[in-house]
């Protein structure tokens, strides 16, 4: 059956189930934790491509990173330990989860903590997704294929306890070798962001080296997930990075059919404006993203809150009359 068939009492919170009973994180306990067989799951998933367009629809062009730096730490009062940065993600759950479209936790923050900080990062990827947010997973993570299959079981399988919407991916070991992320993406309603064109300087020597056959490096990506999202509507599943900060790309998007993850604004120096250099006519699929430029107006959830209002009317700006 699909998505659009089922009576509106069953219809799931960004094509998610809820009504259900529900765990300490808020989080319905057959649903995220594994119990729910597999096909059922299946059958009960829309798309990450059909979930994040109406996600935007409803919330608006907006991703926010949870990036607990040590310096954020101490900005917002808090201890640089398990118990800081749980805090700190509390808060911006609270303040954010329920009405941003998006929420990019950066898996390298809850890393350094150990199996605590990942027990952590667990638990606020359930409070995003349970506040409505859908997550997507900063890890950029990505190798020979038969370990890809262990990072695809890791985040885009639901009965996994790091089970996110949508991962980040690094195709340096070849577009082909993150297959496995996703057949698991397209099997259970996850998506896969994969680098393009990074939002960091250095990211430039081998992204836009040229290749035998004349394409950059980059382009050969943009190709690759451009063939996964044909025909996939209203948007595919498979997304790319391209950072704000990278000017004119000199790079063909128009086939991508697919969302635009636009890192890079606030601390890295690039502006909403910038959006529009960047992407053009791909501006449709954008979704800007903001870390540290919210997260310096912490701890107070009204202050978090009027950032991301702040951030969101820049982007609506920038992004107007793009449909
Ligand atoms: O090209 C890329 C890809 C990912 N990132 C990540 O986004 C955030 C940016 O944080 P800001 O505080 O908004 O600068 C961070 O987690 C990066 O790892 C990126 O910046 N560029």
């Amino acid at each position: 059956m699909r998505a659009g068939d089922r009576p509106a009492a069953a219809r799931e919170r960004n094509g998610r189930p809820h009504g259900r009973r529900l765990d300490d994180d808020g989080v319905p306990v057959d649903a995220d934790r594994g119990a729910t067989p597999r096909e059922e799951r299946r059958v009960a998933m829309e798309s990450f491509g059909a979930r994040l367009h109406r996600a935007v629809a409803e919330r608006g062009p907006l991703c926010v990173g949870i990036d607990p730096h040590p310096g954020l730490l101490a900005r917002w009062g808090l201890a640089d330990d398990v118990e800081g940065l749980d805090r700190f993600s509390r808060t911006v759950v609270e303040a954010l989860g329920d009405r941003v479209a998006a929420v990019k936790p950066q898996s390298a923050f809850y890393e350094r903590f150990g199996s605590r900080g990942i027990g952590v990062l667990e638990s606020t990827i359930r409070q995003l997704r349970n506040a409505g947010a859908l997550v997507v997973l900063d890890a950029k993570r990505g190798d020979i294929g038969s370990t890809v299959s262990a990072y695809a079981s890791a985040y885009l399988d639901p009965s996994s306890p790091l089970y996110a919407d949508a991962v980040t991916a690094s195709p340096y070991l070849g577009v082909g070798s993150l297959a496995p992320m996703f057949e698991m993406a397209a099997a259970y309603g996850g998506g896969v962001f994969v680098l393009a064109l990074t939002s960091n300087p250095e990211g430039a020597a081998v992204q836009r080296a040229v290749g035998a056959d004349g394409r950059t490096v980059a382009q050969t990506v943009i190709d690759e997930i451009s063939q996964l999202n044909r025909g996939a509507e209203p948007l595919g599943s498979f997304g790319l990075v391209v950072g704000a900060t990278v000017g004119d790309t000199g790079h063909d998007l128009s086939a991508v059919n697919g969302p635009l993850l636009a890192p890079g604004l606030g601390a890295q120096g690039a502006t909403a404006a910038d959006l529009r250099t960047v992407f053009g006519p791909s501006l449709p699929a954008v979704l800007p993203s903001y870390s540290r430029e919210v997260l310096h107006a912490g701890p107070d959830t009204a202050a978090l809150r009027a950032a991301a209002e702040r951030v969101l009317a820049d982007c609506r700006a920038a992004l107007a009359g793009r449909d």
